[in-house]
């Protein structure tokens, strides 16, 4: 019998399901090794691979076969996906188009040397990262530039506002991606794209205001309020928006801030100065990259204090994500200080989910964990934290628990969206 390779959902899906991996025809018992390669839009090559064995019938299930090791060990079903490993050193798997899914390649090769074994079989599967029906608007509106993600259907949808962080531009695929969950979701730029300013020297929410307000007015967005996602900066972006603004019923933060950073912030006659940055407070790890957790001034203490973002003034429903190990800032100290904010002014207390042993960079189910890469402020490679597997877990919990947050407060449903690792 010739080994042959099945995938569940076969031949295509999207980058934020489960995929189904098994093979058949194999020997009994025999050992081979899984490999998984995708290539992304720059050309840099990502891989991964771990070693099995068949069971007594020539099968191997990925759900319920362990990995014997390789990129990662045990029961891992999504392994070759979540454990896939950059080439190019300190390089991130970033989805610029969102119109063109990620090739991935899979190889069954005899024996447990990852580049030695004979082929035995082969399959590729595309991963795209807009469901069927979703449509994809760019959205030039007054100063607004965005791009509004909305789900097959007339709607109206709950309307989200996505922001990232530090690098700006206009990232598309978690908008993308959430859309194919029944929510109309604007992808925000706010600087270094098309003719926003090049840099955050100042940000104004006046700009944010006239984008909640264009969302609230689309004949496809649901009402009253909109929701906010937003991660890093985008996060604590998200904050501000949902202190000093109106229409925001709940937000999601990921890994946000208490306080302003960068530049100022302005609204209306009020200003938040950035918190201090302390260079000198970078470290370096033992593999020569940099660790800038300590950089920022503490914000509850000193002058700084005027830096922090009037949380107690939100009528907004709050989920913060964080990862216990953020290398980037204080996230988990942050999230218990808005939290207690809200509550000393007799606030609505947020729900506050906390994962071990991940980083920063809270991504999309399946985004492989990035180690370090590029800080566009500091101008060289940062390290991000967490441990890949952890992280891995965490992206996909995160990923449900905002789904289900924002089902029940901006569209009065208690949906459980089911994903596995
Ligand atoms: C005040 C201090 C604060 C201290 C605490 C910091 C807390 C952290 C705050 C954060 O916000 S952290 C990170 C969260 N980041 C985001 O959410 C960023 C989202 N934006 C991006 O991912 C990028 O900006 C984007 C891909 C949108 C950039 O697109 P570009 O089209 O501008 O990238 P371009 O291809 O021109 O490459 C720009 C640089 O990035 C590098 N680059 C590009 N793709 C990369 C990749 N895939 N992996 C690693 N590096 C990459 C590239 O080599 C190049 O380096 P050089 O300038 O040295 O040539």
């Amino acid at each position: 019998m010739v080994p042959t390779v099945s995938l569940k959902p076969a031949g295509r899906s999207c980058w934020d399901e489960p995929l189904g991996i098994s093979v058949h025809g194999l020997a009994p018992e025999q050992p081979v090794t899984l490999r998984a390669a995708l290539r992304d839009e720059k050309g840099a090559l990502f891989r991964a691979h771990a070693r099995y064995r068949a069971d007594d019938h020539g099968g191997l299930d990925l759900a319920r076969a362990p990995a014997l090791g390789g990129s990662f060990a045990g029961i891992e079903p999504m392994g070759l996906l979540w454990a896939l490993e950059p080439e190019r050193p300190l390089w991130r798997l970033i989805k610029r188009d969102v119109w063109t899914p990620f090739v991935v390649e899979l190889e069954v090769l005899d024996g447990h040397e990852p580049d030695g074994g004979r082929l035995l079989a082969r399959a590729v599967h595309e991963r795209h990262f807009m469901a069927p029906g979703v449509r994809r608007v760019p959205v030039r509106e007054g100063r607004v530039r965005a791009t509004l993600f909305l789900p097959p259907g007339n709607g109206p949808f709950p309307g989200i506002i996505d922001l990232f962080g530090i690098g700006g531009g206009l990232p598309e695929y978690r908008a993308s991606l959430l859309a194919g969950k029944g929510f109309a979701v604007m992808a925000l730029a706010y600087y270094n794209y098309d003719d926003l300013p090049k840099d955050m020297d100042i940000i104004h929410l006046e700009y944010f205001e006239e984008a909640v307000n264009y969302l609230l007015s689309h004949p496809q967005v649901k009402g009253p309020g909109i929701g906010l996602l937003g991660i890093s900066r985008g996060g604590e972006l998200c904050l501000s928006m949902a202190s000093f603004l109106k229409g925001i019923t709940a937000a999601v933060i990921i890994n946000g801030s208490l306080a302003n950073v960068v530049g100022k912030l302005c609204y209306k006659d009020e200003t938040l100065p950035p918190l201090r940055v302390n260079a000198d407070r970078i470290r370096v790890t033992k593999d020569g990259l940099s660790d800038i957790s300590d950089v920022l001034s503490c914000p509850i203490e000193g002058p700084d204090q005027k830096s922090i973002i009037p949380v107690e003034r939100s009528d907004t429903t709050f989920l913060l994500l964080v990862g216990q190990d953020d290398r980037n800032w204080k996230s988990e100290f942050y999230a218990n200080e808005i939290s207690k904010r809200l509550e000393a002014h007799g606030k609505e207390k947020p729900q506050v989910i906390c994962y071990p042993e991940t980083g920063h960079y809270i991504e999309p189910p399946y985004f492989p964990w990035c180690k370090a890469s590029l800080h566009a402020y500091f101008g060289k490679p940062v390290v991000f934290g967490g441990e890949p597997r952890a992280h891995a877990m965490a992206q996909v919990d995160a990923w449900q628990k905002l789904q289900t947050f924002f089902h029940k407060h901006l569209d009065g449903e208690v949906r459980t969206t089911l994903a596995k690792l």
